[in-house]
């Protein structure tokens, strides 16, 4: 089959602003792409057998959860190209891993993509994704397919599992902080812990519905640029994400800081049990005095404009 002799994707992360966990259940969610962040796949030949896991290498492959979706990624692209060839697929980037950035959706995303132009394989978006989002189901146990949509979309996403992602242009003229725990979040754990409540309670479920509608509340707000009313559902989707038991002490400490110092709103960002939290600022002297009197707290941040 004729082939590349190497080959590069280079993908980013993301960061949810509203509606993670129900979003798995089909209620609607807003996701940003964060376009400062990536991680680059290089896919090229390899002596060594691809099943090994050392040959994978880089700061990311601390997570042993990936591994197995990577792995689906890996024989899968190879069955469709008809090849049992050995390969080496490294992935260098800044985007920290189990931190809610979406780095196992990059990294299964970049893989398919690197591996789809390698063996010259041209799939369609759809199948691309379907291989993508099959890997975040091993991944995460349940995965509703926002993260593999927004590491593909250079714009906002407004998502639901059925009609898929919708492009948002509207910018809602504000400053997004966002501020790494240091704590790794496990996305799979956090699933089960939610799906766990759902299944023995009704007021579980009444939760989630309502974080779904948080979530259109948000968009309606954003649409018409309408800060404070964002700030006011994120506010509201952290406590019933708190009351799923998926804050840390740590969360809860920098909402403190973060109200204390004018933030809009505030909530973590992913899975949770740690992993990353944004606050929506007014303005960047905002972001920056909340980062900075947040600093014992946390191992780094971002400022967006939004
Ligand atoms: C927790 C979750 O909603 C987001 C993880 O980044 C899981 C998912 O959507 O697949």
């Amino acid at each position: 089959m004729e082939k590349l002799m190497k080959s590069s994707y280079l993908t980013h992360g993301k960061v949810i602003l509203i509606g993670e966990h129900s979003v798995v259940y089909g209620y609607d969610a807003l996701c940003m792409p964060i376009k400062s962040l990536h991680i680059k796949t290089t896919v090229e030949p390899n002596d060594e057998d691809w099943m090994d896991t050392e040959r994978y290498h880089g700061p990311l492959f601390d997570a042993p959860n990936e591994y197995d979706g990577l792995k689906y990624v890996v024989k899968t692209m190879l069955e469709k190209a008809n090849s049992n060839e050995k390969l080496k697929i490294t992935y260098t980037g800044e985007i920290p891993m189990e931190r809610g950035f979406g780095s196992s959706a990059t990294v299964a995303l970049g893989t398919t993509k690197a591996m789809n132009d390698y063996f010259k394989l041209n799939m369609s978006h759809d199948e691309i994704m379907a291989v993508t989002n099959h890997a975040e189901m091993i991944n995460h146990g349940k995965a509703s397919g926002l993260d593999a949509a927004t590491v593909n979309s250079d714009y906002l996403v407004f998502f639901n599992t059925q009609d898929g992602p919708k492009r948002l242009e509207t910018k809602l003229g504000a400053t997004l902080l966002i501020m790494d725990t240091g704590q790794l979040g496990n996305t799979r754990e956090a699933v089960t812990k939610v799906r766990s409540q759902l299944d023995k309670s009704v007021d579980a479920n009444k939760r989630i519905e309502r974080l779904g509608e948080l979530a259109d509340k948000t968009k309606a707000a954003w649409m018409i640029q309408d800060k404070e009313a964002v700030g006011t559902c994120f506010n509201e989707a952290q406590e019933i994400l708190a009351s799923f038991g998926l804050s840390t002490h740590k969360i809860d400490q920098l909402k403190q800081i973060a109200h204390e110092n004018g933030a809009l709103g505030f909530k973590f960002s992913g899975g949770g049990l740690g992993g990353i939290v944004i606050a929506l600022c007014d303005n960047d002297e905002m972001a920056k005095e909340i980062a900075e009197k947040s600093k014992d707290l946390i191992s780094d941040f971002w400022i967006e404009k939004i």
